[in-house]
């Protein structure tokens, strides 16, 4: 079944009087927030998960130290080969795991002790998209019973012309006919209609903040990029804070105001996606580019690449955890871990090869004898600068 029973109206004109779900509630739960202000913040979040097994010591390393902060009607993408930590990432800030370290905050307030009431708070403003649209919605049930248990919850009480409303604000809100798909089953549903009913479901408790998991891989490339247009329709006109978790860079680039990418655990280089994209200054961001053959191309079924080791989990790599497939390392980057340095506005990287040219000189890095010769942050990447090629 294809998207095209989609709603070509985009009920967007409508949205702000009927498009969101309990408008009156949404003053009552909301904090009032200015475009841009700091909605969900880390500072310092890791996981390590501990190895079972009887003889089993160590952990894996899935998140090491990340700092983020989620804004008001802006997108970050978390971009990186499988197993770089992004779904842990999406999964501690919708605390669904606890963090071995580090602190999360909703609005400036710590939220990583909350329970009971106040995690359900937390919650319903935090709320993740996951990537199978197929598996989170419960086949027995329609659209109408998945989204009237979503208001319910969030919105005790609504019923009969109320909740109906509701419903069908929140199907406007995610582009779908509500008369034709309220009382449709998963299964008579397209890949992309599915997902759109599982965004309208997050969008019942009247979030914040999306957390995205990924949320176009598992669909037909004829729909993504229309998940992806709703998901930036949904910032633009709520102003909700988008987690966008992917593999794919070019997508970033479409969709994402700024880029994270990742690497074994921790983020290699942080920037406007545009910068990120077009001038990657990690090697392994290079690599990621270089692995997308047309970064306007957002519907390949799968990207080029195949070749490299992903680095074990239990045991990183010492020092800068690229450094074994870096064509660029030395033995600074073999033995010492990289911080994140300044490179521009709002633009970081993490790699010993921009050290003698950050702002503020180079006190208390190595000496840059030491450092790896890097080519110009904005060369191409071409096929000598790349010993080996990330998996997907
Ligand atoms: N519940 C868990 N228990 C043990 N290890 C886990 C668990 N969840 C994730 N990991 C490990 O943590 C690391 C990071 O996994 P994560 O799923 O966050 O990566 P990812 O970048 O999202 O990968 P993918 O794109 O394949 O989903 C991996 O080595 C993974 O095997």
């Amino acid at each position: 079944m294809s998207d095209e029973a989609l709603d070509p109206a985009g009920s967007g004109g409508r949205a702000d009087s009927a498009g969101r779900a309990g408008a009156t509630s949404r003053k009552a739960t909301r904090p009032t927030v200015a475009r841009d202000d700091v909605v969900l913040e880390a500072v310092g979040l890791t996981k390590h998960f501990p190895l079972r097994g009887l003889r089993a010591t160590g952990a894996v390393h899935a998140v090491d130290g990340i700092d983020l902060a989620l804004r008001s009607g802006q997108v970050i993408a978390l971009v990186g080969e499988s197993g770089s930590g992004k779904s842990t990432v999406a999964r501690l800030l919708a605390r669904l795991y606890p963090q071995t370290a580090g602190t999360i905050r909703l609005h400036g307030e710590d939220v990583t002790a909350k329970r009971g009431a106040a995690f359900r708070r937390y919650a319903r403003r935090v709320q993740m998209i996951f990537q199978d649209p197929f598996a989170s919605l419960n086949p027995v049930h329609t659209v109408r019973y998945t989204l009237t248990r979503a208001v319910k919850i969030h919105k005790k009480g609504l019923s009969g012309a109320e909740l109906e409303a509701a419903l069908h604000a929140l199907l406007e809100r995610v582009q779908l006919n509500p008369d034709r798909f309220i009382d449709k089953f998963p299964h008579e549903l397209s890949g992309g209609q599915r997902q759109r009913v599982a965004i309208a479901r997050a969008l019942a408790a009247d979030p914040e903040v999306l957390l995205a998991d990924e949320p176009i891989s598992m669909l037909d490339v004829s729909i993504r990029i229309g998940i992806l247009n709703l998901l930036q329709d949904l910032r633009d006109r709520l102003g909700i804070a988008i987690l966008y978790i992917t593999h794919d860079i070019a997508s970033a680039r479409y969709f994402a105001d700024r880029t994270y990418v990742m690497y074994a655990g921790k983020p290699v280089e942080i920037g406007d996606s545009e910068s990120v994209t077009q001038s990657p200054a990690h090697p392994y961001t290079q690599l990621l580019v270089r692995s997308a053959p047309d970064p306007e191309d957002l519907v390949s079924e799968e990207r080029s690449g195949g070749r490299g080791e992903p680095p074990n989990m239990v045991n990183p790599p010492e020092g800068c955890r690229f450094s074994p497939r870096c064509p660029f390392a030395t033995d600074v980057c073999r033995t010492a871990t990289p911080p994140l340095l300044q490179i521009g506005t709002g633009r970081q990287v993490a790699c010993w090869g921009y050290a003698s040219r950050v702002d503020g000189g180079t006190d208390g890095l190595p000496a840059s004898a030491e450092l790896p010769e890097l080519g110009d942050a904005a060369a191409p990447v071409t096929a000598a600068t790349t010993t080996s090629e990330v998996t997907r």
